[in-house]
């Protein structure tokens, strides 16, 4: 009788596929493949059986998501969002039995409002975004607003304990910069996200919540930059027709700038954990310092009167300068234009976030701190930076000592002038408010308070995998 075969979908690293099918691995790392391999068998109706058995098994695990929600921004980076969804995504998504409701956003924040109050979320399994950071944002503010407001709480109060979200997300990345795709992922490639959303990893993410005085302003994951990131980000958005490259412009722009500001930064350190921002070590999957990290906050009702407790007992600690940048990293923030990030120490789910203050410096001296941003040398081993690992922290700019100051300059007139002195940089007059980037958006507030929620939502991803050592690898003939 003729033998009977049958095409089983199968996604694998390119490590396991070199060990596999005894090729070298390549040389870009963390990218995912689909191979097919082909099982033979002499009885077609034994071959059915190890078709449904395995179909049956597949469909029993949990975690693989099998209904997803999926927004496409057909504006992000290149503008090939749509294109990248249909051709590389939507076949393995299909192929791998995963049904989707896909809907491609019609104007900015479209996906954020939906998710807040129109769609229906419960015969969902998790929301995908195809986009970059800005596309992942809306679904996130989306789905953090909507748990709250259904759970009664308070988004605008900074000491109230959120309620996780239970969806998990996914990223397609598709944007410009695509920095929580990377961080989370190792690399910006749609297929390899596509193929850990279908085998269901999860991936725990701190989340930044950020207040003015006692209103909510917006949820940060990666990167809350003021001074050089936030005048970059400012800069780059009247060049959003340039496309991804309208970042590398506006940052040498602003570095000529060369613009610093005044204000006073204090913070509350994460103390007894494991970790520093100076640390070798990198977040990585199965990350044991996330994990022990997360283990040592208390849980609910006590954790609140923990943060009370330590904040009364002034462990607060306040620095005034003037700086370049006030960055905060919650994870490395790595990119493709830098991948160990702004802070490679930085963890993914430790509940902290790594402050790193920039002080005034030469230009030279502000050079060599970026350009180490993509070399192997410490960007923090310089006089001028220091780097924190904090649970909370607040800004508040030199001018802005008072809520009436705060008001008048919130409400136009810094707004100008500031700007009027951006456009004209050798009219000598510097700023001296510069804006809050906040993972990609400008925040229209400058005195800030924020607060790191531990591990509060989950990504359809499993952390950057160490690259293995070939013989460290089973033989697949031996399992
Ligand atoms: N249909 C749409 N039309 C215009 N803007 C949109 C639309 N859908 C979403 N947006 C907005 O587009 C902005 C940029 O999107 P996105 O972040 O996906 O791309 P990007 O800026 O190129 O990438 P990155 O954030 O990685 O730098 C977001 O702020 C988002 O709110
Ligand atoms: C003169 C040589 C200088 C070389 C310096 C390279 C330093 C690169 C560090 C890159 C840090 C990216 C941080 C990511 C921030 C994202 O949340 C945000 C949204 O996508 N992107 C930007 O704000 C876009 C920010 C782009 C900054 C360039
Ligand atoms: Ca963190």
């Amino acid at each position: 009788s003729a033998e009977s075969s049958e095409t089983l979908f199968c996604p694998i690293s390119d490590t396991v596929a070199a060990e596999i099918f005894k090729k070298k691995p390549r040389s870009r790392h963390h990218r995912w493949r689909c191979a097919e391999v082909t099982f033979t068998c002499p009885e077609e109706a034994l071959c059915q059986h190890w078709v449904s058995s395995i179909r049956e098994q597949l469909a029993a695990i949990a975690s693989r998501p099998k209904h997803l929600l999926v927004y496409i921004n057909p504006y992000s980076g290149k503008r090939q969002g749509k294109r990248i969804y249909e051709r590389k995504v939507a076949p393995l998504f299909a192929q791998a039995g995963v049904s989707t409701h896909v809907i491609v956003t019609e104007r900015a924040n479209y996906a954020r409002d939906q998710l807040k109050t129109g769609a229906e979320l419960q015969k969902f399994d998790g929301v995908v975004c195809v986009g970059g950071d800005g596309m992942f944002s809306e679904i996130l503010h989306g789905l953090i607003w909507r748990t709250q407001i259904d759970g009664g709480v308070d988004p605008n109060c900074p000491e109230e304990e959120l309620i996780p979200c239970t969806l998990r997300i996914g990223i397609i990345p598709a944007g410009s910069t695509d920095c929580i795709c990377f961080a989370t992922v190792g690399t910006n490639d749609p297929v390899t996200s596509a193929l850990h959303i279908i085998v269901g990893d999860s991936q725990p993410m701190d989340v930044c919540s950020v207040h003015h005085n006692n209103t909510f302003l917006q949820y940060s994951v990666s990167l809350l930059g003021y001074g050089f990131y936030g005048d970059v980000l400012t800069d780059s958005e009247r060049k959003r027709w340039m496309g991804p490259a309208r970042y590398d412009l506006s940052g040498v722009k602003m570095f000529l700038t060369h613009h610093y500001y005044e204000g006073t930064v204090s913070y509350l350190p994460a103390k007894g954990i494991m970790g520093t921002p100076r640390d070798a070590a990198r977040c990585r999957s199965g990350c044991v310092v996330c994990q022990h990290n997360r283990q040592l906050l208390p849980e609910k009702a006590e954790r609140y009167e923990v943060d009370e407790a330590s904040e009364s007992d002034s462990e607060w600690r306040t620095l005034r300068g003037k700086f370049l940048a006030i960055n905060a990293a919650s994870m490395s923030c790595a990119c493709p234009r830098s991948p160990k990030g702004l802070s490679p120490a930085a963890h993914l789910a430790d509940g902290t976030t790594d402050l790193i203050l920039v002080r005034k410096c030469s230009r030279f001296d502000f050079l060599r701190h970026l350009l180490r941003h993509t070399s192997k040398d410490d960007q923090f081993d310089l006089a001028f930076v220091e780097v924190h690992r904090v649970r909370r922290f607040c800004f508040t700019p030199r001018h802005c000592q008072s809520d009436s100051d705060l008001d008048l300059r919130e409400n136009g007139k810094h707004q100008i002038f500031s700007q009027i002195c951006r456009d004209h940089p050798a009219c000598g007059c510097a700023p001296a408010y510069s804006s809050w980037n906040c993972d990609g958006e400008i925040l229209n507030h400058t005195a800030i308070d924020v607060r790191v929620h531990c591990q509060f939502i989950q990504l359809f991803a499993r952390g950057i995998e160490e690259p293995k050592v070939f013989e460290e690898l089973p033989n697949p003939c031996a399992i």
